[in-house]
């Protein structure tokens, strides 16, 4: 170690660090104690009181200050003659561009989140810097090494697909207590505190009751001749009550499942909620609305308790109303965050009501909380486990040590003797669109599409593009940027309403459109071919993309997405579930079976074969979490503590 240490690719290596969390601070101090002196490091964020669990170049009075710069300030105090530069800005902001990469020996990341990887990859591709990337999950995590032409890039491979559930089980047929929650989350949370006109499963519902019992108007809508209680035990109601008996009545549906039970406010709450008669004006009085709380409100104070369903229900109604007293501005404009208190709560009551009706076990708070929020604890051991990898590997890269370049994954048992399992990297996939300008191929009906569809649903979601340009030939279709003039700006808007085939230049079956970032460098072709049809609940897109890798993980899933509410249900087994574990978690991420060569354990190890499956750690980030379902998360609790 001490030769590497010394050695002058470390000493004269210009270091990039993205990501300056969990990971990060682990890697900031790692790099400096091996001798690296140059480093720089972008982080977006600023500290948060749940980061210095583990995040501990932080301290409690840093709190709201630049992850980077103190995590710069932090580890100047043992190093101080080293250079360490701090970026507080986001990775994707257009001063990082290609120019900006170029200067450094190697990239190292600490990101949770895949679009920001994509970015940093394109742009490592592009300035032709080697890649080092990580991510964590719990006692999960992995180190890979990506060099333009020797070995795959980021993207080369497909990424888990976020776990989906089909509508009909999230808005009739839950069997599982997570369906409760992405039910209380993606629909009713959203249609009561989102933005009223979004497209949701839940109106469906609430239209059939307005056209039988209610009287033609959103049911949803808090109407002038109620006060708030009498709007929360409605919506109570028709949700919990109403909504399962029109369910009941399509026998069908419950020919092999358990019939759920239709529950009305009345049957578990006393007419009148005393405790709701305090003055609400006093619980709002807070300089920081993120801080109201029903729990508080009402006096239950362990998140760990189970609540029965007479709590439920009445942190249901306190939420709501609080809500509305408290936060009335946002309104409207909200959308499910787990650091938001009053929403996790309300979250929580609504799935276990729900659980209750269905037959669910009910969950506490901080087990909803963890589901809702795609948390999977994080372990600083594998942290600091992934960022010492991370330098091996930046070492070996400086030094240009190819033949021993390693993708490590980080287990949470032991495998053939070793919780660190280190695999040859594969050389990059040809019909990798990134970093092998393999053309794609969309089929799309390219006479009901419009050019906002495939924006929104190819270029951005798909292709992880920040700022398009879309080209047909010679004809610019769609750009963004910040010096269009007027004229410009108003062809490219009147362009998105437009369907393919009527755009000036006319796209339709047979055409090649061109599609390219001018931040990330990265330009790719995509053959059109036009389809009339699609399968609703297969194909939600109403189009689909295939020639890259991510094409097949798209017909693995064949459920619809409900609302954002991507989660993978890969779980932490416990012992005797090990063979799962590797199947659930390399699940999505080597569907064409190929195996990976396990150079380093030898003929005298246990293992009678040398080759192993590849293994991919899905990381923790909101597109492609891992999440625990409720054994597994008890399970893991008491590891943790
Ligand atoms: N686009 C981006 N640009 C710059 N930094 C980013 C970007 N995306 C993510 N990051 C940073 O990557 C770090 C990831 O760290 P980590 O996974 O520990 O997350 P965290 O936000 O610190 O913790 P948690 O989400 O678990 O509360 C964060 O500090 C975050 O600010
Ligand atoms: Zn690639």
């Amino acid at each position: 170690m001490d030769s590497l240490c010394h050695s002058s690719a470390v000493k004269g290596a210009k270091v990039l660090m993205v990501g300056a969390g969990g990971i990060g601070c682990e890697l900031l101090k790692t790099l400096a104690l091996s001798g690296f002196q140059d480093i720089h490091i972008i982080d977006m964020d600023t500290i948060e009181v749940s980061n210095l669990n583990r995040q501990f170049l932080f301290r409690q009075s840093h709190v709201g200050q630049s992850k980077a710069k103190v995590a710069r300030d932090a580890v100047l105090r043992f190093r101080p003659h080293i250079s360490i530069t701090p970026y507080h800005a986001n990775v994707k902001d257009s001063d990082f561009n290609v120019d900006f990469f170029k200067q450094f020996s190697v990239v190292l990341n600490g990101l949770d989140n895949l679009d920001a990887r994509r970015h940093v990859n394109r742009l490592c591709l592009a300035a032709e810097v080697p890649l080092v990337e990580s991510g964590t999950t719990g006692f999960l995590g992995q180190v890979t090494v990506h060099v333009k032409g020797k070995t795959e890039c980021y993207e080369c491979q497909p990424k888990p697909a976020p776990k989906t559930y089909p509508v009909c089980t999230i808005t009739s047929t839950p069997s599982k207590f997570v369906h409760c929650i992405v039910w209380a989350k993606d629909l009713l949370f959203s249609k009561l505190f989102g933005d009223k006109n979004q497209e949701n499963d839940l109106n469906v519902r609430s239209s059939d009751a307005s056209n039988s019992s209610e009287h033609g108007e959103d049911v949803f809508e808090w109407r002038n001749n109620e006060d708030i209680e009498q709007y929360g035990r409605r919506i109570y109601d028709h949700v919990f009550g109403y909504n399962i008996e029109i369910a009941l009545k399509n026998q069908e549906t419950w020919k092999n499942r358990n019939r759920p039970k239709p529950i009305y406010s009345r049957d578990v709450l006393p007419e009148h909620l005393n405790h709701q008669n305090g003055n609400v004006d006093k619980k709002c009085a807070t300089d920081d609305p993120l801080s109201v709380s029903a729990m508080t409100s009402l006096g239950l104070k362990n998140p760990q308790d189970i609540w029965s369903l007479t709590e439920n229900s009445t942190v249901f109604l306190e939420s709501l109303k609080l809500f509305f007293a408290c936060r009335e501005k946002e309104i409207g404009n909200l959308s499910f965050d787990k650091d938001d208190q009053l929403a996790v709560e309300f979250v929580t009551a609504a799935a276990n009501i729900r659980a209750a009706s269905f037959g669910i076990p009910m969950h506490s708070l901080f087990e909803a909380k963890g589901i809702a929020g795609n948390i999977v604890h994080a372990v600083a051991t594998t942290n600091a486990v992934v960022a010492g990898l991370i330098v091996i590997e930046a070492i070996k890269v400086l030094e240009k040590d190819i033949d021993n370049y390693r993708m490590t994954y980080c287990l949470e048992h032991p495998s053939k003797k070793m919780l660190l399992m280190p695999v040859e990297p594969f050389e990059p996939n040809k019909s990798c669109c990134v970093c092998s300008e393999s053309p794609l191929a969309l089929e799309i009906n390219t006479h009901r599409s419009k050019l906002r569809d495939f924006v929104e649903k190819i270029v951005k979601a798909k292709l992880g593009m920040n700022s398009p340009l879309i080209m047909h030939g010679s004809t610019l279709l769609y750009e963004v940027g910040d010096d269009l003039e007027d004229d410009m700006i108003a062809n490219y808007t009147a362009n998105l309403e437009k369907v393919l085939s009527e755009l000036p230049s006319s796209v339709t079956g047979g055409t090649m459109l061109t599609v390219e970032d001018l931040q990330q460098e990265f330009t790719c072709n995509i053959y059109i071919k036009h389809r009339e049809e699609f399968d609703e609940e297969k194909e939600p897109d109403g189009m689909v993309l295939s020639g890259w890798t991510q094409a097949s993980l798209e017909k693995k899933d064949d459920n619809k997405v409900v609302g954002n509410g991507g989660n993978t249900s890969t779980s932490m087994p416990t012992e005797g579930e090990r063979e799962v574990e590797l199947d659930e978690i390399s699940e999505g991420t080597e569907i064409s079976g190929k195996k990976r060569k396990q150079p380093e354990v030898s003929a005298g190890e246990t293992n009678s074969s040398n080759e192993v499956q590849r293994l991919d750690v899905v990381d923790d980030d909101e597109d492609e979490l891992v999440m625990l379902d409720h054994q597994d998360t008890s399970n893991k609790k008491k590891k943790l503590q």
